[in-house]
């Protein structure tokens, strides 16, 4: 994983979205983003998410959708300090995609490209080296076993 010092620039910038005090409506919001771009840039992936309503972007299911995945990254986020936690949960999160059908590496790549652009607009001074560096082999954990 990214160095101490990478981590602790992405821990610090991080906080710039989901600490305490940023409202939990800028996750969602900076959540919404996310998703908006990866369909814009990957729109078969729209498929995957019927489960969670995503037929109507804005509905309650397909909001709670938003919340895990950000809630996620958050606590992964949370313990870049700690490996082992860190590949623990990694672990947890790679057997919850690889049971999704359709899941696939490829996704996961396009998902790293709108986090690496759309980050810079929520975080003040975003330090694209650091970012980069640790949020990487993150996704890769993530979708480790994947097609
Ligand atoms: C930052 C990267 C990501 C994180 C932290 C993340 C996290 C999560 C979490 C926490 C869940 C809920 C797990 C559960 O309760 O079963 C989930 C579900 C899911 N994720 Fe991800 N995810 C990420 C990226 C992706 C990408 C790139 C794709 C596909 C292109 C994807 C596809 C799915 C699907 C299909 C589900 C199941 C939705 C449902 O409940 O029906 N994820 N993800």
């Amino acid at each position: 994983y990214c160095s101490y010092g990478d981590a602790d620039i992405v821990v610090e910038q991080w906080q710039h979205v989901s600490s305490p005090d940023a409202a939990a409506q800028t996750k969602l919001a900076c959540g919404q983003a996310v998703f908006h771009r990866l369909f814009e840039l990957a729109p078969g992936a729209t498929a995957l998410f019927g489960r969670v309503n995503v037929a109507d972007f804005n509905s309650p299911e397909f909001s709670g959708h938003i919340m895990r995945v950000m809630g996620g990254l958050d606590i992964l986020m949370n313990y870049m300090h700690d490996e082992p936690a860190l590949e623990s949960m990694l672990a947890h999160l790679a057997t919850q995609h690889a049971v999704r059908e359709g899941v696939t590496t490829a996704g996961f790549d396009v998902m790293a490209t709108v986090l690496m652009e759309s980050m810079p607009q929520v975080v003040e001074g975003f330090n694209t080296d650091a970012w980069r560096n640790c949020l990487i082999p993150i996704l890769d954990g993530i979708s480790a076993g994947l097609p």
